[in-house]
């Protein structure tokens, strides 16, 4: 655990709110190029790792590195990481086009660098017919769309994402898994929070489930089964696990 060479790392990682703490005490470790999918409960901390993983809030204690690079210095890792949060960060003014055009801006990339990557993108996704009307007349699937695009056109070393297939239908959420399992084909390291378990079943290596800010569970989407068995019965899949792992007090069998 906690390998300084891994591509995300969390000591003790702790953010409280007043009396809340959103994130307790976190270990965490995420291997280059792994999928991992980020489980928990509504209000488990999962956002909260993640806005602090992209240097969004800063820890209360703790510490966080993507990349190698600290999470409190946001200018050094804005270049490494790509962000898609769970409601899409668009300018409803602008164009598609100019919306992926000012992302590549914000991270000082030229646009003439990623234009390709975008473009293959937006084909891929369907979208590439209306890359030039505005974003006020997108619907909420091509809002998702523009916005994963916008978090990895830039080719980082790791993307965050946050309900990537919320909103797409299913031969859309079918491509955005397949282009996220191509990411880590190409050695990027991939973060992926969301309720939709079979997502998590059908790309992540590995899955870590969080409760009350800290990681109850890990392991790979099989080993998580297989331990949900050795309690639940056969067949427990990973919702079994899931369920199992976050009742209040039950959280000691993986
Ligand atoms: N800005 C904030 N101010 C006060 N409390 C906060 C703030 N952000 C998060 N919290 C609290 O921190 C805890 C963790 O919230 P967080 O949004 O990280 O959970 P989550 O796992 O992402 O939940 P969900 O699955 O519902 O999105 C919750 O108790 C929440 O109320």
């Amino acid at each position: 655990m906690c390998e300084p060479s891994s591509a995300v790392v969390a000591k003790s990682l702790t953010k409280r709110y007043g009396t809340t703490t959103a994130v307790n005490e976190l270990d965490l470790s995420i291997e280059h190029g792994d999928i991992y999918g980020f489980l928990g409960p509504n209000g488990a901390g999962k956002t909260t790792t993640m806005r602090i993983f992209t240097g969004l809030i800063e820890p209360s204690g703790g510490e966080a590195r993507v990349a190698g690079v600290p999470c409190v210095d946001r200018r050094a890792l804005v270049e490494h990481i790509g962000l898609m949060p769970e409601t899409p960060p668009l300018y409803d003014q602008l164009t598609g086009r100019e919306q992926l055009q000012f992302a590549a801006d914000l991270r000082n990339v030229p646009w003439d660098a990623v234009v390709d990557t975008a473009l293959s993108l937006c084909a891929s996704l369907g979208l590439r017919a209306d890359l030039d009307r505005r974003i006020d007349g997108y619907s909420k699937g091509m809002r998702q769309k523009l916005s994963f695009i916008q978090s990895v056109q830039h080719d980082p070393a790791v993307v965050f994402l946050d309900e990537p297939t919320s909103g797409l239908d299913p031969r859309a959420a079918k491509t955005l898994r397949e282009l996220i399992t191509d990411l880590a084909d190409g050695d990027t390291t991939v973060l992926i929070s969301t309720h939709i378990l079979p997502v998590v079943e059908d790309i992540a290596d590995m899955v870590g489930v969080l409760h009350d800010g800290q990681l109850a569970a890990e392991g790979s989407p099989a080993e998580l089964r297989s331990a949900a068995e050795r309690t639940e019965g056969d067949g427990a899949d990973l919702e079994d696990a899931f369920l199992a792992l976050t009742t209040d007090g039950d959280t000691a069998w993986v």
